[in-house]
């Protein structure tokens, strides 16, 4: 249709972007049961009536396969659909392969399933393991991606075969429409990450974290990686701290470190690619799990900005973000994600600079900037969460503005629009009447001030039948993208505020004398 034949409101819908907003943790016990389904449906229509477009949840293996090997257990999960269905809300779900616990913000406990873990005992190597030994069991190692220790099964196929029994489980949610999108688990937190900064081994922020690949799947990998290019000598690093030393106090990330000499930059390249590989290999199996339904897969990517700022990025490396002022760690994951027409989704959308402390050299900012440009530019759908929960109008504002970069445009499309956003997290804070006041005024602005649309398809959000992926792309292409570019220009503030420092006086005010 053109442009000029479309009235104002249709035009403004162009700028629509939903958002949804992420589920207790614990709503599905880990007993398997969904023990409140009163109060969950009573908020969930207060969602709805505040003109939220959907929600998302984990759905954890750890619960789901809990039994034995290929024994699921949908039952619960399938209550709590029937109950978002029928409050008119759209789904999120995450394929939670790693562990509820050791996170900021984690209120429950819900490891990997024992058998699982019962392995482990006998072999703790499937477990991501630090220079010093100690094992995180909060997701299998991606060395343990393709080796058939789980009952003849590899962690690959496991992810597989539950993704293929939740497409068959909840196929009428999907032929319904009420499953819109996938967020494959890639990693701890459900993130495309190594676990490099786990606050129950005693990480705080900001520490560096530690590099995650001592167990004896990946050193092996390593070595014959180091003895194909003629290095059998090169080891793993023995000089990269611990936890919560700062870069420079380290010989890996200090001035002229083991990370800029050739030895450091293969040790990177071979832990970024490792994690590249982790990721391309579920999302095939996620896109062939889910061919032919009417859903978007996604990719969550953590939002690393501590030491974003230092020449050395030490934390993200630790991550395994291959991210230097000369070297792109977020477009080759981008690229990746294009080949399995995913959405990348990005979180840390609420920081702001200023309220970060600078002895942490941080860049909440500019490296959203970063990572959704390079999404957009691999011609991808982007998306994000906030990382902690926030209440005020400073962190609604930042993320209005990283959903609209330059605003919205009166005539149609913007020329940056993010996907959608959700809200991390449903909980009584956010309920609460003022502050809940100030989230239905940030949901009517992320929809561009229009009423909520039911209808994705009006907002331009085409969800047609999940296609197969595109061929493997060769390692060289994928590194192609590590090649820095400008970032796109972002306003200095939204031109959608929530309300700004006299709003925010007002609160104050009001919830003294409430
Ligand atoms: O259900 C889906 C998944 O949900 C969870 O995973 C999500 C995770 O929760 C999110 O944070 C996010 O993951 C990333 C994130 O992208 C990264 O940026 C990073 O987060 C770090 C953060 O950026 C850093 O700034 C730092 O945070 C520290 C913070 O700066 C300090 O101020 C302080 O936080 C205090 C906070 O100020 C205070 O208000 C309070 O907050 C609690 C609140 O009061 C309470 O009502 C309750 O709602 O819990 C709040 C959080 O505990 O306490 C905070 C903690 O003391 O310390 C912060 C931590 O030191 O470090 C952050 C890393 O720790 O890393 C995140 C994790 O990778 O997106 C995840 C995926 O959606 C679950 O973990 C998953 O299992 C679920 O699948």
């Amino acid at each position: 249709m053109q442009a000029s034949s479309l009235t104002y409101n249709e035009k403004m819908l162009a700028n629509y972007v939903p958002v949804y907003v992420m589920l207790p943790l614990g709503v599905v016990t880990i007993n398997n049961v969904l023990e409140d389904k009163a109060g969950i449906e009573k908020q969930l229509k207060e969602l709805r009536a505040a003109g939220v477009d959907g929600v998302m949840v984990d759905v954890w293996w750890g619960i789901i396969e809990s039994q034995g090997p290929k024994q699921y257990d949908w039952s619960a999960y399938r209550s709590l659909f029937q109950i978002v269905q029928d409050c008119g809300l759209k789904l999120q779900a995450i394929m939670s392969f790693h562990q509820c616990g050791g996170n900021v913000g984690d209120v429950v406990n819900i490891p990997l399933p024992q058998w699982v873990l019962d392995i482990g005992e006998s072999d703790p190597d499937v477990f991501y393991t630090n220079r010093s030994g100690n094992r995180n069991k909060e997701y299998l190692s991606l060395g343990v991606d393709n080796e058939p220790l789980f009952y003849g099964r590899t962690a690959v196929e496991i992810y597989g075969d539950y993704m293929k029994s939740f497409r068959e489980s909840m196929s009428d949610f999907f032929e319904d429409g009420l499953i819109i999108d996938v967020e494959v688990g890639l990693g701890p937190a459900g993130e495309l990450r190594y676990p490099s900064y786990p606050q129950n081994q005693g990480w705080v922020f900001p520490g560096i974290g530690e590099f995650q690949c001592y167990d004896k799947y990946l050193k092996a990998e390593f070595k014959e990686a180091a003895t194909s290019v003629g290095h059998p000598e090169w080891e793993l690093p023995d000089n990269a701290g611990t936890y919560n030393d700062t870069p420079t106090s380290t010989e890996f990330f200090g001035q002229s470190g083991t990370y800029l000499t050739e030895k450091g930059k293969f040790f990177l390249t071979w832990y970024s690619n490792k994690l590249l590989s982790h990721g391309d290999q579920i999302l095939d199996e996620a896109n062939k799990a889910f061919l032919g339904c009417k859903v978007k897969l996604a990719a969550k990517v953590s939002g690393i900005h501590w030491w974003y700022k230092a020449d050395n990025h030490a934390a993200e490396l630790t991550a395994g973000y291959y991210n230097l002022k000369d070297r792109d760690g977020y477009r080759p994951v981008a690229r990746i994600l294009s080949r399995h027409y995913a959405i990348l989704n990005f979180t840390c959308l609420e920081m702001r600079d200023s309220e970060q402390s600078s002895d942490a050299k941080s860049g909440p900012q500019e490296l959203v900037q970063q990572v959704l440009s390079g999404g957009w530019r691999e011609n991808l759908e982007v998306a994000g969460e906030n990382a902690l929960p926030r209440y005020d109008r400073d962190a609604y504002n930042q993320i209005l503005l990283n959903a609209r970069p330059n605003g919205v445009n009166k005539e149609g499309p913007p020329k940056l629009r993010m996907y959608g956003v959700t809200y991390l997290r449903l909980s009584d804070d956010l309920l609460q009447e003022n502050n809940f006041n100030i989230f239905k005024t940030f949901v009517k602005k992320m929809h561009a001030d229009q009423d909520y649309c039911p209808d994705p398809e009006k907002y331009s959000h085409h969800i047609g039948p999940l296609e197969r992926s595109k061929p493997k792309m060769p390692i060289e292409y994928l590194l192609e993208a590590t090649e820095p570019m400008e970032p796109f220009p972002w306003d200095k503030e939204t031109d959608m505020s929530v309300g700004g420092a006299l709003s925010n006086l007002i609160d104050k005010i009001f919830s003294i004398f409430k």
